[in-house]
């Protein structure tokens, strides 16, 4: 099978790599207790400041830069919680879950979203047990396991020379260690596998050590055994990391020369730039230029993530920190950018691909909020999040607005969930979308990414669409395979005992809403699934356009297949029936393909008065049922006259994309 072949492949590729990593010594592997007790005595204490030269003794052979990579929930941040307790960075039980994940979104939803790097302190008392035993200056960078945020990962990587490839013993290789691992590699990565939750008791890691060796050809006397929570086999990891990842290449006497792998915005100190140093080192003082925009700043402050911003005044060769130089907005900003000495050309590092925008939707203030605040909010939070794209656009029905593109649909989520907690915006998100083509009568082609632009060009016949396509990955247990499709599947793998690998082509559209929740469902959870974005294919496509009051929302408008437009368009005007409230007058709704109407459903008037269930004379209850009221005004917007609340607009979506 081709696929066999390429995996077999690859993974002699692997053997080869990992062939150049030094092994383990059988020395590291010793004295847990009395490294973790050793630690603890750091000289640099949790919170500790640290000096400028301080940082001039670990010169890049002294320094490690690492990230820990695995599939969603394998138990990343946990491990890097571990190791930063461990080095003395933060305090053991510090009272929070996943230090490293801040954001709120990342702890409600318990999971990864933004990149994180730490600063660690670390004795490798596996050398030699005296307080003269060597210091190591240690990066750590968590990264999120959901493949939405795979760009997060593949930006992190470019700063580090090793990686921890954490498989969780219970649950064994998923569908993104498959492409974590495959990020790594190909970013010449050392990889360290750790096969992590050994407390599990389904816990089974020589299978899990077998899956590695037959998937990637890593020796099983490669994996460290851990468990995050118990503390179980931690004390191999940072020895591993120090034994078998390289030191960070680079010229310590050139002029400096650092790439910008994040930023983002601080109210009071404006932007913020982590940077990893590549040549030379930045002082503050010292002024720096933009290889991309050649503008020029001066360095206000320079330090570590130790976890927090820890001033130092300087940054060397190999090390990763932040600086803050005046920049103002996201587009001085540049992810992938190269920064270096003001006034000499340098030649700028390879930076980052370019995102890629799977999904569009826009954005536009909810009625009581104002355009400005929500132009504002955006420029922040890409100033923080620079894989979304961000174009001006008008609605005739929701007025001004952006046309956003995002890595997926959680990432869309999760931009608009922090819209709203971190700038207080109140947001209403079209219909998602992704970029379709369309070739007119004349031979031009233009990617569409609101369906709502296809009406600015009625002269135009279209002649031809493509829609874009993804190879799907899941992973399922062997039992499952009989109920899944075999339409679209272009490789199936028993890659190893009772587990098989299936690779599909799909249509993008397909796998953006709920696609992933219902393969989890068919299989009771076990599928796990990991997608890349593909070429386009040929369809049959059409604008549907949906019409209340016989007035086209544009908002509204989507593109589906032709032969599905009927069932699509009949669903999306009944869920729109039952999510408008009704008002005082009647509304129809309806489908549309061109002139014709497909689809047709009447909301009959009806007096709205939330006073009326409220009895007798309780003034606190009035006065909460009128605030909760308001509360569900402020995520409605007023199209004509009729109040259309959010959720419709989520429901359209689901329906529009249904099979
Ligand atoms: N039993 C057990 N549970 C663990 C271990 N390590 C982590 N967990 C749990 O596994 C869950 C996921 O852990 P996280 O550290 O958030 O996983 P993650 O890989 O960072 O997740 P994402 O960032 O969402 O990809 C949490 O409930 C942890 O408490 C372990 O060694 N043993």
């Amino acid at each position: 099978m081709a696929g066999a072949a390429a995996l077999r492949r690859s993974a002699r590729r692997v053997a080869r790599h990992l062939a150049a990593a030094p092994s383990l010594s059988r020395n590291a592997l010793q004295q847990p207790e009395r490294l973790l007790s050793s630690q603890a005595s750091s000289e640099h204490g949790p919170r500790g400041a640290v000096s400028g030269s301080e940082l001039a003794l670990y010169p890049p052979e002294r320094v490690r830069n690492f990230s820990i990579i695995a599939h969603v929930d394998h138990g990343k941040s946990t491990l890097a919680d571990r190791l930063l307790e461990l080095t003395g960075t933060i305090q053991k039980g510090h009272g929070q879950p996943q230090y490293l994940d801040k954001l709120q979104v990342e702890r409600e939803r318990g999971i990864t979203v933004k990149a994180q790097t730490a600063t660690m302190f670390y004795r490798h008392t596996t050398v030699s047990q005296n307080s003269d035993a060597p210091r190591y200056l240690l990066n750590l960078i968590d990264t999120p396991g959901h493949v939405d945020f795979s760009y997060e990962v593949s930006r992190s990587l470019a700063a580090c020379q090793g990686a921890l490839l954490v498989v969780d013993a219970a649950q064994g290789v998923q569908a993104q260690t498959i492409a974590n691992f495959y990020l790594a590699f190909e970013s010449n990565l050392s990889i360290i596998p750790v096969i992590n939750k050994i407390d599990q008791p389904t816990a089974d890691p020589d299978n899990v050590k077998d899956q590695l060796k037959r998937l990637f050809d890593i020796d099983p006397s490669e994996a460290l055994l851990t468990s995050a929570k118990t503390g179980k086999g931690l004390e191999q990891v940072l020895p591993a990391v120090i034994e078998r990842i390289p030191s960070p290449p680079g010229k310590c006497d050139s002029p400096v020369r650092m790439l910008l792998l994040d930023s983002y915005y601080d109210e009071y100190k404006g932007v913020i730039c982590h940077v990893a140093v590549v040549d030379g080192a930045l002082r503050k003082g010292d002024k720096i230029a933009s290889a991309a925009t050649g503008r020029a700043y001066e360095v206000l402050d320079v330090g570590i993530m130790h976890p927090e911003l820890t001033p130092t005044g300087v940054l060397y060769t190999g090390q990763v920190g932040y600086v803050i130089s005046g920049m103002r907005s996201t587009k001085e900003a540049r992810i992938g950018d190269t920064l270096h000495q003001a006034k000499i050309t340098v030649e700028p590092l390879p930076g980052f691909k370019p995102a890629k925008h799977m999904v569009f939707s826009g954005l536009y203030p909810a009625d009581g909020s104002d355009f400005e605040a929500l132009s504002h909010a955006i420029e922040k939070l890409t100033c923080n999040d620079a894989s979304v794209s961000v174009t001006k656009e008008t609605s005739n029905a929701l007025g001004m607005g952006f046309r956003c593109g995002f890595l997926g649909l959680l990432h869309m989520d999760v931009f608009h969930q922090r819209l709203e907690q971190e700038y207080g915006a109140q947001v209403i998100s079209t219909i998602p979308t992704v970029p379709y083509i369309f070739e007119y009568g004349d031979g031009s082609k233009v990617q569409v990414e609101n369906p709502a632009a296809l009406a600015s060009n009625p002269g135009k016949r279209v002649v031809a669409c493509w829609e874009p396509t993804v190879i799907a990955t899941i992973i399922i247990p062997s039992e499952y395979l009989s109920i899944m499709s075999r339409n679209f599947v272009i490789m199936l793998n028993h890659i190893f005992s009772q587990r098989a690998l299936l690779k599909y082509r799909l249509p993008l559209k397909e796998i953006i809403v709920d696609f992933y929740n219902e393969l989890k469902g068919i299989t009771s959870g076990y599928a796990t699934f990991d997608y890349e974005d593909s070429e386009y294919q040929q369809s049959d496509l059409v604008k549907m356009d949906i019409l209340l009051n016989g007035q086209p929302v544009d908002a509204m408008a989507t593109i589906v297949h032709n032969q599905k437009a009927q069932r699509v368009g009949r669903e999306l005007v009944e869920k729109l029936k039952k999510f408008i409230e009704r008002q005082m007058f009647e509304i129809t709704i309806q489908a549309a393909i061109g002139s014709k109407v497909i689809a047709r459903e009447t909301l009959s008037a009806m007096r709205k008065n939330v006073l009326a269930k409220c009895y007798g004379g309780d003034i606190t209850r009035k006065k909460k049922l009128l605030e909760k009221q308001k509360e569900g005004k402020k995520r409605m917007k007023r199209v004509g006259s009729v109040d259309i609340p959010q959720e419709a607009f989520h429901e359209l979506l689901k329906v529009s994309n249904s099979k």
